[in-house]
C-alpha cells in the first residue's frame, strides 16, 4: 500500500491526525533503561507499542539514533512497526538533501535500507535533488517548506518576485514536484499565519506539522488554519512532551495519555 494510502486510513480507521516522533535520548529515560544494552530499541518499542492505537504515523529522526552509533536499533524500531502495527506509516525524518547522483543513496537509505514509507527532505538544491525522492511512487516525499524553529525566516522568508521563498516552494511542490501524488510538507506549528498561507496555495497536499509540545505551537489554530475540507490533511507531530511524559516507571502509559490527549484535542477542531 501506499504511503498516502496507509495515512488517509489511519486518518479515518484511527480517528487521529497525530504523529508520534520517536527521538530518543538516552538521559531522559527512565532509570530502569540505564542498565539496558538495548535501551534505545526497548525504550522505542514501548513507546510505539503503547501509542500505536492513538496515531496516523510514526516518526523516527535519524540523527537522534545515528549519534548514539544505534541505526541497528533504527532498522528494527521501524521494522517493529512493520510487524506489530501493520498500516500504520513510518516517516523516516532524516532531511536529506544532495546532487542527484548522491539523492539516489538517500533514497535508497530511507527506503530500502530502513523500509520508510515517506522521507523529509531538504529542497534548497532544486528538482533533481528530491527526484530520486519522488520517483518512488508508493512512498511519501515530505519537503521543508515553513520550518518551526526560530530562525525560519531567516532565508525561508526572503521575498523573491514579491512572495516569501517558502511560498515558492510550496508551489513548485503541488504544481510540479507532485506528478505521483506523493508530496506533503513541513510547515511548522509555530506559524498559524504560514500554515493558512500555506494551505490556500496547495489545495489538499498533505502537511506534517511539528512544533506543538515541547515547542509550545496551538492546537487551535494550526487544525483550524491548515485543516483541508474534509477535516484532515495534517499529520501533527510530538515528539518530547509524548516521549518523555515521564520520566518514571509509568512512562509508557504517561506517552499513551499524552497522545490519546492530543488527538483528542485535535478532533474538537475539525
Ligand atoms: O521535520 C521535522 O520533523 C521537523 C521540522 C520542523 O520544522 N521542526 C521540527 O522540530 N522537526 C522535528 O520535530 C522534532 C521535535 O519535536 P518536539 O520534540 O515535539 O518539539 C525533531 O525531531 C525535529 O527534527
Amino acid at each position: 500500500m501506499s504511503f498516502m494510502q496507509a495515512l488517509r486510513n489511519r486518518w479515518t480507521q484511527a480517528d487521529s491526525l497525530v504523529c508520534v516522533g520517536l527521538d530518543p535520548e538516552p538521559a531522559k529515560f527512565p532509570a530502569k533503561f540505564a542498565q539496558d544494552a538495548d535501551a534505545v530499541f526497548n525504550f522505542c518499542r514501548d513507546i510505539v507499542d503503547a501509542t500505536a492505537e492513538h496515531v496516523c504515523a510514526f516518526k523516527p529522526q535519524i540523527a537522534h539514533f545515528a549519534a548514539l552509533g544505534a541505526e541497528d536499533a533504527l532498522q528494527r524500531v521501524i521494522a517493529h512497526i512493520h510487524a506489530a502495527h501493520p498500516g500504520i506509516p513510518v516517516i523516516l525524518d532524516s532531511k536529506r538533501g544532495d546532487i542527484g547522483s548522491t539523492a539516489q543513496h538517500y533514497a535508497s537509505e530511507a527506503f530500502d535500507r530502513y523500509a520508510a514509507d515517506a522521507v523529509t527532505a531538504n529542497p534548497y538544491l532544486g528538482h533533481d535533488s528530491v527526484q530520486p525522492f519522488l520517483d518512488r511512487a508508493d512512498r511519501g516525499v515530505v519537503i521543508l517548506c515553513r520550518t518551526s524553529n526560530p530562525g525560519a525566516g531567516d532565508l525561508q522568508d526572503l521575498t523573491i518576485d514579491g512572495r516569501p521563498l517558502y511560498q515558492h516552494v510550496a508551489e513548485k511542490v503541488a504544481r510540479e514536484w507532485n506528478g505521483h501524488g506523493n508530496c506533503s510538507l513541513v510547515v511548522g506549528a509555530t506559524w498559524p499565519a504560514q500554515l493558512k498561507e500555506v494551505r490556500a496555495i496547495v489545495g489538499d497536499v498533505p502537511f506534517l506539522v511539528p512544533g506543538v509540545g515541547a515547542q509550545g505551537g496551538d492546537v487551535e489554530a494550526v487544525v483550524s488554519n491548515a485543516k483541508t475540507a474534509d477535516g484532515t490533511g495534517l499529520m501533527v507531530s510530538s515528539s518530547r512532551a509524548v516521549l518523555y511524559a515521564s520520566a518514571v516507571d509509568d512512562y509508557a502509559q504517561a506517552a499513551a495519555n499524552e497522545a490519546r490527549r492530543l488527538r483528542d484535542e485535535i478532533n474538537r477542531y475539525r
